[in-house]
């Protein structure tokens, strides 16, 4: 079994370790290596502390979201001599601190393939805290700290014992709006559910597919889509890593459930040029049978996916349907 990796983002003084230095201490991660770029004051000395130095090889192709983490590389490496040398008895989860203004998806590129790595370990969320009295305005104004928000499964809304008054509901609309499929949870130092944080249930629910959605300076686009029946699945990963090669750092995520025949869905979770193993679900997550995949994009306009989908159509055994409806901005229906 591969050793889950949870990888945890957030703009810089966004609270993550605060958030971490608190559920470290939940009897469920005692068996959990940290590994942090540096060094913090936080007492996390009864866990296995990893510092690393943010040291990036680029790789051929020189782009950025391929780049790999030798320096987590190394780190991972050392990590899981330890424990097969015994040196460490028990490791169930590593959790990967990330600075501030890192991106997440070399790590993931890092973990997903690297030679031996990969059959070691498997990220199972990226988690990504957003604080909630200066969210909105790091949002506008950083494409790190979207990019950061884009790549998550979960959100983390810190920080909410200073929010004023509509302050939270204003950075979650915003937050809705760059990754609807996103999990949003709120925690004021840390105080969250251990278990719900590290759930890593699958949830893409129609209600939480708008169609098209542009930022005043992200300029993201969310594309949501349904096929009138069940795709080829070979064919849809022959489009998808089309897709990827020619335009991969423009497509900050895709995620989503596939039908592809089977008694359950293929999960499909990318961030950039790197896609997670897909999974085969035995059975479907909830009533809704139909596939539904969401592409949260940058400069990849909805009508080039839908057509590029469509002129796939004959390999794919289906016809690409949008889904959900157009929303503002600002996470509002129009
Ligand atoms: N009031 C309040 N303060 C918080 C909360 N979470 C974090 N802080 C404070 O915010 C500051 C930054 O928190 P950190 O946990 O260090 O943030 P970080 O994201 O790890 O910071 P960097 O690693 O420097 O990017 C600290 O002074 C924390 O005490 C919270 O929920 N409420």
């Amino acid at each position: 079994m591969a050793i889950p990796v949870t990888v945890v983002t957030g703009f810089l003084g966004s609270g993550k370790t605060t958030l971490l230095s608190r559920v470290l201490r939940e009897p469920e991660l005692e068996n959990t290596a940290v590994i942090v770029n540096e060094f913090g004051e936080v007492g996390l000395d009864h866990h296995l502390l990893r510092p690393v130095a943010e040291r990036t090889l680029l790789l051929g192709s020189g782009c950025v979201c391929c780049s790999e983490r030798e320096d987590l590389a190394e780190a991972l490496g050392e990590l899981l001599d330890l424990y097969q040398r015994g040196e460490i008895p028990a490791l169930d989860r590593v959790v990967i601190e990330t600075t501030g203004l890192a991106d997440p998806a070399p790590i993931l590129h890092t973990v997903f393939s690297h030679p031996v790595l990969s059959h070691h370990f498997t990220v199972d969320l990226v988690i990504t805290t957003v604080d909630a009295i200066n969210g909105t305005m790091q949002l506008s104004e950083s494409p790190e700290a979207t990019k950061q928000v884009a790549a998550s499964d979960e959100v983390v809304i810190t920080k909410t014992d200073l929010a004023g008054p509509g302050e939270k509901e204003e950075l979650e609309a915003r937050i809705r709006a760059i990754n609807p499929p996103a999990r949003i949870v709120e925690a004021s130092f840390g105080e969250v559910d251990v278990r719900e944080l590290l759930s890593p249930e699958v949830r893409v629910g129609e209600r939480d597919l708008p169609r098209l959605q542009e930022h005043d300076t992200a300029s993201t686009h969310t594309v949501s889509v349904t096929f009138d029946g069940p795709v080829d699945w070979t064919a849809f990963g022959i489009w998808l890593s089309m897709l990827l090669h020619a335009r991969g750092e423009s497509v900050l995520r895709v995620k989503g459930l596939l039908d592809t025949g089977g008694p359950g869905p293929v999960v499909l979770n990318g961030v950039q040029h790197v896609i997670h193993p897909p999974q085969h679900l035995d059975r479907w997550p909830d009533e809704d049978r139909r596939s539904r995949v969401v592409f949260i994009t940058r400069d990849i306009p909805e009508e080039s996916l839908l057509a590029s989908l469509g002129g796939f159509r004959g390999l794919l055994g289906a016809r690409v349907v949008p889904l959900g409806e157009r929303v503002s901005s600002r996470g509002g229906s129009s």
